[in-house]
């Protein structure tokens, strides 16, 4: 209970960043007065006593059965630990106390097929299990995410009261909705990080082109990503790409980014969006490049290594020439390829949809990824506004995005050969270009590799000019 002795309206289980933020979230904007509990209970007092202004309406719990006791009925209890067994283990504590009619929500990042499981073992119960995804990071849980919510949507409309206030908001619209049944919501929150991913690589690529091709310091580099930030790129992304390499590091005045160690973590959506996109039959190329080059860069031992063996074997003379029209070309390259990457991205949930089901609301997505997320960005407005004026096969074919994808594909073209040239890595902007190709060519090359398969497998083949399926007797090898 309360200060003032109410029940509280709502238990969130797990005080580590976002579960915390997510708890004074709720009190704050919301007006709730929230139950709080940590595996680590004394987490729970010290939330409270770090923000005296909400301390009444926060309410640390020493156990699972003292959260229960402290709840409204029906309760709401929404875990916020770890991906994977943690959530498992918590469902396992927090079950038995609830009731028939009560919600119990995973806020975390969860692989969808979890999700699923996890719902089917909880429907007998009575007790209704939703999987929903926030993004945000600490500032977005803390003053307003972007909230993916799945479930049942007759539970949906219980939760909207609790999660619309907290929700960041674009012009004043809540950037939270119901985007399906079962796993819909942790599926979507999923490849909004693959996107994130791709987006980051891509990024990521250009700042090395910047500092190895060009030869600029990081603050330098981040004076450019702070001008890109006012135009077509401007986005959270290319925003903190500016902050960051504009920072200094007090302890040595170095830039902060040059004393980071170039190993990238990862905890699991950028690999769940590319087996998903893999499952689907999805091309999600620049998703892929982007969680491989996370796995490449763990392995810093190995290319220390190797850039002892090989050294530099770029083209001689090859350099990578970035005056004020390059600067140019390289915008216009990653805007292109970025258009790439969400194309990818959405064609994986488009195809999900079908899949399973959901009838995913492909515009109410992107029009809730425009504040809180940490993809938001302008253009997301454009991706909502190609939903809303008409069926999209995929996004690169709607009219909007073809256009910008002809402007620049050129730019992509020569910033991937001159990097290529130079011997600078650009795996997903290649990634994003190949796909490009591939996918406006309409005679590919697979004809041959169904020609192989038939040769060692018998594995047959259609013909361009009949019905049917054919198996050739091809000569004996
Ligand atoms: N950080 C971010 O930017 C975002 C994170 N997420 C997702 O939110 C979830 C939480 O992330 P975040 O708050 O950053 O993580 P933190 O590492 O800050 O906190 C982890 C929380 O999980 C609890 N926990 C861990 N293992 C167990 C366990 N075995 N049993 C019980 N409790 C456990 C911890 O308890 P204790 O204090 O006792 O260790 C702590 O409360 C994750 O799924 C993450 O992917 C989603 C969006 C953004
Ligand atoms: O969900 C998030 C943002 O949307 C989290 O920040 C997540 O941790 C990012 O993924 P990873 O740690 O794998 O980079």
């Amino acid at each position: 209970m309360s200060e003032t002795g109410a029940r509280a309206d709502l238990g969130v289980l797990g005080m580590g960043t976002m579960g915390a933020n997510l708890a004074l979230n709720f009190a704050d904007n919301g007006g709730f007065t929230v139950a709080l509990g940590n595996r680590t209970v004394e987490k729970s007092y010290g939330v409270r006593d770090s923000n005296p202004d909400l301390a009444p309406r926060l309410v640390p719990t020493d156990s699972i059965e003292h959260m229960i006791q402290t709840l409204k009925s029906p309760r709401v209890v929404v875990i916020m630990v770890n991906a994977g067994q943690p959530v498992d283990d918590q469902i396992a504590l927090v079950l038995p106390h609830l009731d028939k009619g009560d919600i119990l929500i995973d806020a975390g990042n969860a692989d969808f097929n979890d999700t699923v499981r996890r719902e089917a073992a909880v429907r007998p119960t009575g007790v209704h299990f939703v999987g929903m995804g926030v993004s945000g990071g600490e500032e977005g849980a803390r003053h307003g995410p972007s909230i993916m919510v799945g479930g049942d949507r007759a539970v949906w409309e219980r939760l909207k009261p609790l999660l619309e206030p907290i929700s960041a908001k674009y012009e004043g619209v809540p950037c939270v909705d119901w985007l399906g049944e079962g796993g819909a919501g942790h599926f979507v929150k999923t490849l909004h990080n693959g996107i994130e991913y791709a987006d980051m690589q891509m990024i990521a690529e250009v700042y090395g082109i910047l500092r190895d091709g060009v030869g600029l310091k990081a603050g330098a580099i981040g004076d450019i990503f702070a001008d890109w930030n006012t135009r077509g790129l401007s986005s959270y992304l290319v925003e903190i790409t500016g902050v960051t390499l504009r920072e200094t590091d007090p302890d040595t005045g170095q830039p902060m980014v040059d004393v980071i160690v170039d190993e990238a973590g990862q905890k699991g959506t950028g690999r769940w969006s590319v087996i998903e996109a893999q499952k689907l039959g999805i091309g999600a190329t620049t998703l892929e490049a982007a969680v491989s080059a996370r796995g490449v860069s763990s392995r810093r031992r190995e290319r220390a290594e190797a850039a002892r063996v090989f050294g530099d074997i770029a083209l001689p003379g090859a350099q990578f020439h970035a005056d004020r029209d390059g600067l140019g070309e390289l915008e216009s390259a990653l805007e292109c390829a970025k258009l790439i990457a969400y194309a990818q991205g959405y064609a994986t949930l488009a195809e999900a949809s079908r899949e399973f089901g959901w009838n995913l609301p492909l515009g109410t997505i992107a029009r809730i990824w425009r504040a809180g997320c940490i993809i938001r960005s302008a253009f997301l407005d454009d991706i909502a506004q190609a939903y809303e004026a008409g069926e999209v096969v995929n996004l690169l074919q709607a009219p909007s995005f073809r256009d910008r994808i002809e402007a620049g594909q050129a730019n992509l073209r020569r910033v991937v050969a001159k990097a290529a040239l130079a011997g600078l890595p650009v795996p997903a902007l290649s990634a994003a270009l190949s796909y490009f190709d591939d996918y406006r060519r309409a005679r590919g090359t697979t004809n041959l590799t169904q020609a192989q398969r038939d040769l060692f497998g018998a594995h047959t083949f259609h013909r361009l000019d009949r019905e049917g399926t054919f198996h050739h007797r091809w000569p004996q090898v």
